[in-house]
């Protein structure tokens, strides 16, 4: 069964539809990556998935139960969410930030827990600092750990990767697999296409509010739905550490151009 599910989703923002008629699945022990470009509706699915954007069709469910008869607490307890947005409204240590994450657990145990997932995602020295006085990535980094420390078995992180540098791309991404691979459902969305392909158990590629594929990396991201999704001439080349991508813009003559590889390998 799956963990999270929509089924025949549809939402509209500012009278427009933003999803269309979605079917979206994360499974326990699966890394799920949605991609597609800027307004495809991402972070619309994201918050379907959690809860947060009513939908005008269709259902969200979580272990097979509807989310809409779940209570705010429920949900909370049971799936995690890192916001796109990385504002943090109080200037607050950043223990007690990645703290707020588990609000169900008693005063000692919460800041233990929050100090746990800054150790993971490597900032356990930011923990007596103000996020206030920190660097876009380190807080980036903050918020992230705030949603690890939920313990929810369902993880859904809007672009957990933006802002960082390449090193920290990588030990986030492998940090969220390896949560995957203890069992938690986790869906990310990600711009970058070679660490989706690299990092994902499946891809799931959104195109003005509508599923264009859903299969494993190779089989969703093909040249012809890179052509027709991004607008970019594309090939998979064989890296040391999994499939690269190089690309060029139909604009720069379809691959006689600047060739941009998407992965950070290159
Ligand atoms: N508050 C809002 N009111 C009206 N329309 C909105 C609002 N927020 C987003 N939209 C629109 O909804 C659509 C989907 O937006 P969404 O944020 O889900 O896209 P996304 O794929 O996450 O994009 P990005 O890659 O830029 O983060 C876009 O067309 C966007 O313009």
């Amino acid at each position: 069964m799956s963990a999270l599910q929509l089924a025949l989703a549809t939402a509209s923002l500012g009278g427009r539809p933003v999803l269309r008629d979605v079917n979206l699945t994360v499974a326990a022990g699966e890394l799920v990556a949605v991609v597609g470009p800027n307004g495809a509706g991402k972070s619309s699915a994201i918050r379907a998935l959690g809860g947060l954007l009513p939908l005008t069709g269709g259902h969200t469910r979580l272990d097979g139960a509807d989310l809409s008869t779940l209570s705010p607490r429920e949900r909370a307890a049971r799936v995690a969410y890192l916001p796109q947005e990385r504002r943090i409204a109080w200037n607050l240590p950043a223990v007690e930030i990645a703290a707020l994450g588990a609000p169900f657990l008693a005063g000692a145990e919460a800041t233990a827990a929050g100090r746990a997932a800054l150790d993971e995602l490597e900032v356990g020295y930011l923990a007596d600092r103000g996020v206030a006085e920190m660097s876009g990535g380190e807080r980036a980094r903050v918020l992230l750990a705030r949603a690890l420390t939920t313990g929810a078995r369902a993880l859904l992180a809007d672009e957990p990767i933006a802002g960082l540098d390449p090193d920290a791309q990588l030990m986030v991404l492998d940090r969220l697999k390896a949560r995957a691979r203890n069992g938690q459902a986790v869906l990310v969305s990600l711009h970058d296409l070679g660490l989706a392909a690299r990092y994902a158990d499946r891809v799931v590629v959104l195109d003005d509010g509508q599923v264009v594929a859903d299969a494993a990396p190779l089989e969703a991201l093909t040249p012809d739905v890179i052509a027709r999704v991004f607008g970019l001439t594309a090939r998979w080349v064989e890296g040391p550490e999994g499939p690269l991508l190089a690309s060029s813009r139909y604009s720069d003559g379809g691959g006689g151009g600047v060739v941009r590889p998407v992965s950070s390998e290159l």
